[in-house]
């Protein structure tokens, strides 16, 4: 099937401004911190504020989930309830995640002229470029970004695919497929644990859409001033992460400390987005995280966010709701389109300030 070529309109989803390329700032001058990349104090990594011991973050195995072990899928509830956060092995898409990792590094490796023919146009979060950048005196983040709907291949927009690159379309198709082969185990073994048919939660997304967002963190002089992603919780019902099997930066909130995601090589990381929590009425949760970035290299990762269809409700699922002990914290009615707008019509501060939105006033 051929992929559309859309018209100007673009997602509708919101938009970001223009600002310079990172990469591009650091190659031209590595001591330099421009002051807009400066994070104020109280915003900066500090080391009394980071946990010394990253072991306890769960792992589970996809092949025992496929194959209903019962024990694992007891592992997977724990891991979302206690931390939003896992990694997975045994998905079986070691060689597709192998092809994602080089597609993206070549797109990065272009020359600055080359990217820009992808830059996201003024009224879209999609292309090259940053996100959630919403007024000229904000502080910036140490990362550029490329963002792809991938799928449905109805939804492609192509005016802002690499194809330049080659094997760069293969690479995408071939990973999308796998993710969503893993993305449906992970739903299925959810809705079971909700109570629910096991293609419950498949099916609430509606018109569901995959969105891959490529983070390029170029090395920093000054890894304590700056953050590669500022704290926020994913505006999705799960994410899926690659990242770089060799450095630690991705760190959740876990307890008031920040806990850094050990890398497993060939591991992806999942976690439970804002409206997974409301569906699941807040016994799942979305988890703060929030990149930092290192002296010696840069380093690349890719989140694939799973976005359920523009009128899809985010309401709390009958099944976990109980007048006397669980009563709805979030409301009904809250359409996913909204929500999301106004997420990216903001900066990244937290996760408060966008999950405010969905919850019932107590
Ligand atoms: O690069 C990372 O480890 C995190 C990226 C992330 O949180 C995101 O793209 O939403
Ligand atoms: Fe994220």
């Amino acid at each position: 099937m051929g992929t559309i070529e859309k018209d100007d309109e673009g997602l509708g989803y919101g938009s970001s401004l223009p600002v310079p390329s990172v990469q591009e700032i650091v190659r031209n001058d590595a001591q330099n911190i421009p002051e807009r990349y400066v994070k104020n104090l109280e915003d900066r990594s500090k080391s009394s504020d980071i946990c010394p011991v990253s072991n306890d973050i769960p792992i589970i195995d996809v092949f025992l989930l496929a194959n209903g072990d019962e024990d694992e899928r007891q592992k997977l509830d724990i891991a979302c309830q206690e931390w939003g956060f896992f990694q997975i092995v045994n998905h079986g898409a070691d060689d597709a995640l192998k092809k994602m990792k080089a597609a993206e590094a070549d797109f990065f490796d272009l020359p600055l002229s080359d990217k820009m023919k992808y830059a996201m146009a003024s009224n879209d979060v999609e292309g090259y470029g940053q996100g959630y950048v919403v007024s000229e005196d904000q502080k910036l983040d140490w990362n550029d970004l490329l963002f792809l709907i991938t799928s449905p291949s109805s939804s492609r927009n192509i005016k802002y695919w690499p194809l330049i690159i080659p094997g760069f379309k293969e690479a995408i198709d071939e990973y999308a497929i796998e993710i969503e082969r893993v993305r449906d185990e992970i739903l299925r073994n959810l809705s079971l644990l909700m109570g629910e048919k096991e293609d419950f939660l498949k099916q609430l997304h509606g018109d569901v859409k995959q969105g891959m967002r490529m983070n390029y963190y170029p090395s920093c002089a000054r890894p304590d001033l700056v953050l590669g992603v500022s704290p926020h919780s994913d505006c999705t019902s799960i994410t899926l992460l690659l990242q770089d099997d060799h450095l630690t930066a991705l760190q959740i909130k876990h307890e008031g400390l920040w806990v850094p995601v050990n890398p497993i090589p060939n591991a992806i990381v999942v976690n439970i987005g804002d409206v997974l929590e409301a569906w699941s009425n807040g016994k799942y949760k979305s988890i703060e995280h929030r990149a930092v970035t290192n002296v010696e290299k840069p380093r690349i990762s890719a989140a694939t966010f799973v976005i359920p269809g523009n009128e899809v409700e985010l309401n709390p699922l009958e099944t976990m709701l109980d007048d006397d002990d669980r009563p709805a914290i979030f409301k009904n009615g809250v359409k996913y389109i909204d929500y999301l707008r106004y997420t990216l019509a903001k900066k990244m501060e937290g996760k408060l300030a966008n999950i405010e939105y969905l919850k019932l006033e107590n």
